[in-house]
């Protein structure tokens, strides 16, 4: 990306980091970059992990990551407001903070149960400077971020909502190998579609948009979530392989390399999955052993169900933390 926008990132947890971390390993300006999280060891964590990054933690955080100033609706409090803020910067960025235009990206990153009153909160900042919004909390609809802005901005001058695109990444984000799901507003423009694939694509291999929203919760079901059913899977090899006498170490890396490498030649061959395995299996042999056993086990329709409980539970999410009567 040769154009640097400034992102502020609005809750500093593992997939922020994930984003955060990848967009640094592949060289995205630090100084073009801020934090706001609410938890001070969890602050600390980063500023270890993440040295010259503008870490900001505090009461009014939020509100000076998008503005890159205390908002004027803080002026008569300015003192007591700036007391709360602990600005956990070195002496380079501190000064890129107090000079800082306002950002151009919003990335909402925070938990989904506390998302409105983050966008209620800052929704005046948000109209006033119209910057990119992006949703990574799961479950929320865009029309409920939407709400939460023009409930916020009531007694904002302009009521011109901004552009919010809503993505599920997930953590592998962090490596560089990420896989993420997009959905955008029809007020987004091909500017801003644009914008937030290539901050996603920066830190994901596998980028796709989807045409309904309620695909979203799909993607969530599938990638969002994903992970996490493949270090399942792995978690049960290695014990697996201990229980059948193996030393842990060992059960881990052979897990590990072949959930790799079979990812691998899923990506690069012409086959469908079906014949990749198949090729795999030797009538009568082992693997048709183990196979069968799954089979028989009702491996498929477990993760059927999986996947379709997260999708469930994604869109279960959308209604009690955005539905209209909040
Ligand atoms: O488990 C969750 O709710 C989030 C959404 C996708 C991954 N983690």
């Amino acid at each position: 990306m040769t154009n640097h926008p400034r992102i502020a990132f609005i809750g500093g947890g593992n997939m922020a980091e994930a984003i955060i971390g990848g967009l640094l390993s592949c060289g995205y300006p630090i100084s073009r970059c801020v934090i706001s999280e609410p938890v001070q060891a969890r602050c600390d964590f980063l500023h270890a992990k993440y040295p010259g990054l503008c870490i900001l933690s505090g009461s009014d955080a939020n509100r000076l990551a998008v503005n890159g100033s205390i908002s004027s609706a803080d002026e008569s409090s300015d003192a007591s407001a700036a007391a709360t803020v602990s600005l956990q910067v070195n002496a380079t960025n501190a000064q890129e903070l107090s000079s800082l235009a306002a950002a151009d990206v919003i990335i909402l990153a925070v938990k989904p149960q506390v998302l409105r009153s983050v966008v209620v909160d800052l929704a005046p900042a948000l109209l006033a400077l119209q910057p990119l919004v992006i949703s990574i909390a799961a479950g929320i609809e865009t029309s409920a971020i939407a709400r939460f802005m023009a409930e916020g901005g009531q007694d904002s001058q302009s009521s011109t909502l901004p552009p919010v695109i809503r993505v599920m990444p997930n953590t592998p984000a962090l490596v560089l190998e990420g896989a993420a799901g997009m959905y955008a507003t029809a007020d987004a423009t091909a500017e801003h579609r644009q914008l937030a694939e290539s901050l996603m694509a920066a830190v994901s291999k596998k980028v796709c948009w989807v045409e309904s929203e309620g695909l979203i919760d799909t993607v969530t079901g599938i990638s969002g979530s994903g992970p996490a059913y493949f270090f399942l899977m792995m978690e049960a090899m290695e014990e697996a392989g201990v229980a059948l006498g193996m030393d842990r170490e060992t059960a881990k890396a052979l897990t590990i390399q072949t959930c790799l490498g079979a990812a691998k030649m899923a990506q690069s061959s012409e086959d469908d999955l079906k014949t990749l395995r198949v090729k795999v299996t030797s009538p009568q042999g082992t693997t048709d052993a183990a196979i069968k056993t799954f089979e028989a086990g009702g491996f498929r329709d477990l993760v059927q169900k999986g996947v379709a409980a997260a999708d469930a539970r994604s869109r279960t999410l959308a209604k009690e933390l955005g539905g209209s009567k909040l």
